[in-house]
Formats: structure tokens, sequence, C-alpha cells
């Protein structure tokens, strides 16, 4: 039975689908790193909120680790690179939150508006304060959202309902997309100085770290608010607190920081200056609906393979998984076999799809082949890591589909080129659930692997077979399955035999003693 660990406050509801669904699941919440360190390798899974932080170390003692859930959007609190490399699919819950998320932008834009928590804390305290707070309506004047996808797109819609005018910075919004929700797609500078209220939802990357920095600032209009229910590091907080001390920047209202948990900053206690405590996400709908996805979506992985929203994976839905599960034993099987006849650099990888295999998800497939024909030289390669692998060493990978019907109703052809040839090998499912090989080398085989084979390449004369049984059998080695292919009488020919133990490399030599054998290898799957 799998064993997930929930190390974050989750909704019950989660607990209860990893039990209805046969999952052992434990809660630890706030477990210091070395606690937690110290038990992960118990668990098949981690479900976490942004409290857990998921680091290289962690990740290392995490042994039976294979899927981490974030229920809820940013995974800036994992270490994704880390988890690729050691085959962990990182998964999140992309849209469980996003209404609560833009609901919380715009309650901290009325109340940086009108100094709500501010008039709140002075009527409690018996001040009656009526004129200190003169705020300011939001009706007719510019919104500007800084990234509008999920969250900021429901935002612009908000605003736009409370007859804001709209106007959005992001570079990957399409004119028809911004047509279509109503806001004026302009550039950040044009933002910036248009902007009476600024709201951000981009992600933390390196492009929007420190976005807003004081030449941004200074860019904006005088009076500006500013929102950010996105993340802590979109603003630089040293830079902002001049600008509202100077008076430039007339207020903000920040529920994330640099350094979370905030117990401390230096715009804490700013008169200005609305905070909470990254509640963006918190409503009893919210958690709900991110705990639910998450519970399921892990519990579908561990359980069945289907894989949905993940950062570092193709996804593959429970429908598609058992379809593809005899394809990922014909794919392995491909790829692992290119892999062990390949003795130099490979440039490029071609895969292509014919039949029904081409109507499925083949990235998973891909990646598979991939994982398979890399093992041969790359210790840590996984699935999760392997088309990682072909980018960072320059390996061309394409993929073709054709699904008309070909000598076989489905058939998968890999092609690897190294720098000194191109070779191929085809695999098919027999009685839609066997793999067989099918084509080695553009010769015609057909042939079942198991786990010890012997391969070997030779001119097509007589008396070879029977030398080669007699060698193996002189060795002990005894055959299981014999797979012949020959490119035309005479020409070239191979064989593909199956035996029960692993032929070692005394014999290996004899078998390549015997006239008209060109190679000869050993392989195991
Ligand atoms: N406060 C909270 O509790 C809370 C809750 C949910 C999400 N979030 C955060 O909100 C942010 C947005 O979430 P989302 O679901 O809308 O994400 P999303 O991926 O749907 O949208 C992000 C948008 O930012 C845009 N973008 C990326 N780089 C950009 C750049 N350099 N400049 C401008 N735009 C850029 C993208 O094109 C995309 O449209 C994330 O950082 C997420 O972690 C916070
Ligand atoms: O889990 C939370 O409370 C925060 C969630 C939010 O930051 C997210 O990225 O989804």
């Amino acid at each position: 039975m799998p064993k997930v660990l929930i190390s974050d406050k989750l909704s019950p509801a989660a607990v209860q689908i990893f039990k209805d669904r046969g999952i052992e699941a434990d809660v630890k919440t706030g477990l210091p790193p070395e606690e937690l360190k110290a038990i992960i390798g118990r668990y098949d899974g981690l479900a976490i909120r942004s409290n857990t932080k998921v680091t290289a170390e962690i990740l290392a003692a995490a042994t039976n680790l294979k899927v981490v859930g974030r229920a809820g959007i940013g995974v800036d609190n994992v270490d994704v690179p880390a988890a690729t490399a050691r085959g962990v699919v990182v998964m999140n819950t992309p849209y469980g939150n996003s209404i609560t998320t833009a609901e919380h932008a715009i309650a901290m834009l009325f109340a940086v508006a009108r100094d709500i928590p501010q008039a709140n804390a002075s009527t409690h305290a018996g001040k009656w304060e009526k004129s200190k707070f003169m705020g300011v309506e939001l009706t007719a004047k510019t919104l500007g959202v800084i990234g509008c996808g999920n969250i900021g797109s429901i935002v612009a819609e908000r605003g736009i309902g409370l007859k804001m005018k709209v106007v959005a910075y992001d570079p990957f919004l399409s004119q028809e997309r911004a047509k279509a929700l109503g806001v004026e797609k302009v550039e950040l500078d044009d933002l910036l100085s248009r902007a009476d209220f600024i709201t951000l939802h981009t992600p933390l990357t390196d492009a929007t770290r420190n976005i807003i920095d004081a030449g941004a600032l200074a860019k904006t209009r005088k009076g500006v608010r500013i929102v950010n229910c996105a993340r802590g590091g979109l603003v630089v907080e040293e830079d902002l607190k001049a600008a509202l001390d100077s008076g430039h920047v007339a207020g903000a209202a920040l529920d994330v920081f640099k350094e979370e948990p905030a117990r401390s900053n230096i715009l804490f206690g700013h008169e200005k200056v609305v905070c909470t405590p990254h509640l963006g996400a918190s409503t009893t709908e919210a958690q709900e609906n991110v705990a639910l996805q998450v519970a399921e979506q892990m519990s579908d992985y561990l359980l069945t393979g289907a894989v949905t929203n993940a950062i570092n994976m193709a996804s593959v839905s429970a429908e598609d998984a058992p379809k593809l599960k005899p394809y990922m034993a014909l794919a392995g099987q491909l790829g692992s076999f290119a892999g062990q006849l390949t003795e130099h650099g490979i440039k490029a990888v071609s895969i292509s799809y014919e039949g029904q295999v081409a109507d499925l998800n083949t990235k998973p497939l891909t990646a598979t082949i991939l994982e398979g024909l890399f093992k041969s030289f790359v210790e840590t390669v996984n699935l999760v890591n392997a088309p990682v692998i072909a980018r960072e060493r320059n390996i061309t990978v394409t993929e073709a589909r054709n699904d008309r019907s070909c000598d076989y109703h489905t058939l998968i052809r890999l092609s690897v080129t190294t720098e000194q040839h191109t070779r191929s090998v085809e695999g098919t499912l027999f009685g839609g659930d066997k793999p067989r090989l099918v084509s080695i080398k553009n010769i015609p085989i057909e042939a079942e692997v198991g786990p010890f084979m012997l391969y070997v390449t030779n001119a097509d004369k007589p008396g070879f077979i029977g030398r080669l049984g007699t060698t193996l059998g002189e060795a002990g080695v005894n055959i299981a399955t014999f797979h012949l292919g020959r490119a035309e009488a005479g020409g070239d020919a191979i064989a593909l035999i199956q035996v029960d133990q692993q032929v070692g490399n005394a014999l290996l030599e004899k078998v390549r003693a015997i006239p008209n054998v060109v190679q000869a290898k050993a392989m195991k799957f």
C-alpha cells in the first residue's frame, strides 16, 4: 500500500480521499527540516502547501518518493530541478484557488483605497478619527494588471465590473485574449505611467524578480497604490518603503513577502501599508478544492500512473494510463535496445508513431524511449529527467505520427543518429499487449525481448545457427527463444536470442570467433 505524508495544513478531505483510494496518509505538520529528512524515506508521496520546503537535501533522503503534490499554485518551495533529477513528479493544482486569490486582491484594492484596516483599528481603539481616513474611489480609475493569467484575468474581469479601466502587461497574453477580457494590452512602462492601482499576478521568475523596484516606482504616477498577492520577491520592499515614505506611493497592500513566514519586515507598522499573512488562497472553498484535487491527482499517479498538472512531466490521463501501459513496455525495450547498441555520441533521435499508437498521448512514450536509450550512459536518468538530459546534451528529438495502417496495426520506429551512422529499430504489440521487435537495422525479425539477450549480426551463410547453438550449449547457456532475420538470402543477417542467464565476456569472444559473425553483444532488459 503506498504511503503519503501530508506535511502542511490541508483540508481533512484530502486524508479521506487517500484512505478511500487505499493509500495510507500520515499528517505531520510543521516538522523542522531535520525531522522531515529523517522520516521522508518512508513515503511514496508528499502533499504540501507553501510551508514545507522541499529542498535538494530533503529529496536526497526521500529514497521512495515518487510524487510531490502542491495543494496550490506556486511551487517555489520545491526544488523542481532536484526532484526532476531524482524522477520525482511535482504536481500542483493550478485553478483550485484562483477565484479566492483574485477576490483577495480585490479586497486588498478596496482596503488600500479606503484605509479599511487602519480605520478599523482606530475605531476599535475608540478614536473616531473620521477626518483622518480620506479614501479614493475605484470607479473610473486605471487598474494595471501585471501578469494576466488565471488569477490576473479574474482580477481584470472583476476590475472591469467595478467600472475600472484595466490595462495589462503580460508578454504571453495574446491580443485576442486581451480583447476577449476587455483589457488593453500594454508594455510595462506604459502600465506604470498610467495606472492608479497596480496589482501583481506573475510567478516569481528571473524575469519578474524585483519587477517593482526603485526604477519602476519612479515611472509610476504620484499617488499610485500597489497590491501584491502573488509572490514577495516581485517587489523590492526597501524601494517600496522609500516611495511610501516620500509620499509618491499612496499605499500598498501586501499578502506576500520576500521572507516568509514574515515575523518582521521593514514595511510592518507603516501607516500606509495593509498586510495579510499570505492569505490569498485561504478560503474554505479554495482549500477544499486544492486538497481534494491534490489528493486525487497524487492517488491517481501512485495507483494508476495517471499524471495531471505535473510541472516536470507530460500529463497522462487516467483513461490513457491503462492504454499506454503495454506501449510503455515496448517503448522502454526499443530505447534500451538502441541504447545498448550505441557506442558513439548521439546527435539525434527520431521517433515515429504509426497506426493505432499515433492516436495516443505519445509524450510519455517518448520520455520512456529516451529513458531506455540514455540508461546505458547516464546512471541517473529517469522518466522525468530524460527529455531534460536530451536538451542539455543538444540531442535533437523529433516525433512524427502517422495514423495510416502500415504492415502492423500499430508500430513505433526509433532511429538514433550518432557521429557514425543512423540505426533504426521498430516494435509493435502482438495481441494488443505483447511487445515484439519487428525490425532491426531495417532487417525484419519478430522477437520477444527477455531479461537476458544475445544479439548477433552475421553474414547469412550455412552452418552459423548450428555453431552458435553448440557454442552456447557447451558453455551451459540455455536458449529460451531464437529469432532470426536477414536482409536477403546470403546478405546481412541478425539473430536475437533470449537466454536464461547473462552471457559473459569469455563466451562472447567464442561467439565472435564463429565464422561469418560480425558483431556479438550481450544485452540486459
Ligand atoms: N497569495 C496567494 O495565496 C496566492 C494564491 C495563488 C497563487 N498565487 C500566486 O499568484 C501568481 C499567479 O498565479 P496564476 O495562477 O495566475 O498563474 P498563471 O501562470 O496562470 O499566470 C501568470 C501569468 O504571468 C505571466 N507572466 C510570466 N512572466 C511574466 C513577465 N515577465 N511579465 C509579465 N507577466 C508574466 C504569464 O504569462 C501568465 O499569464 C503565482 O505567483 C502564484 O504563485 C498566490
Ligand atoms: O497554500 C497557501 O496558502 C498559499 C497558496 C498560494 O501561494 C499558491 O501559490 O497557490
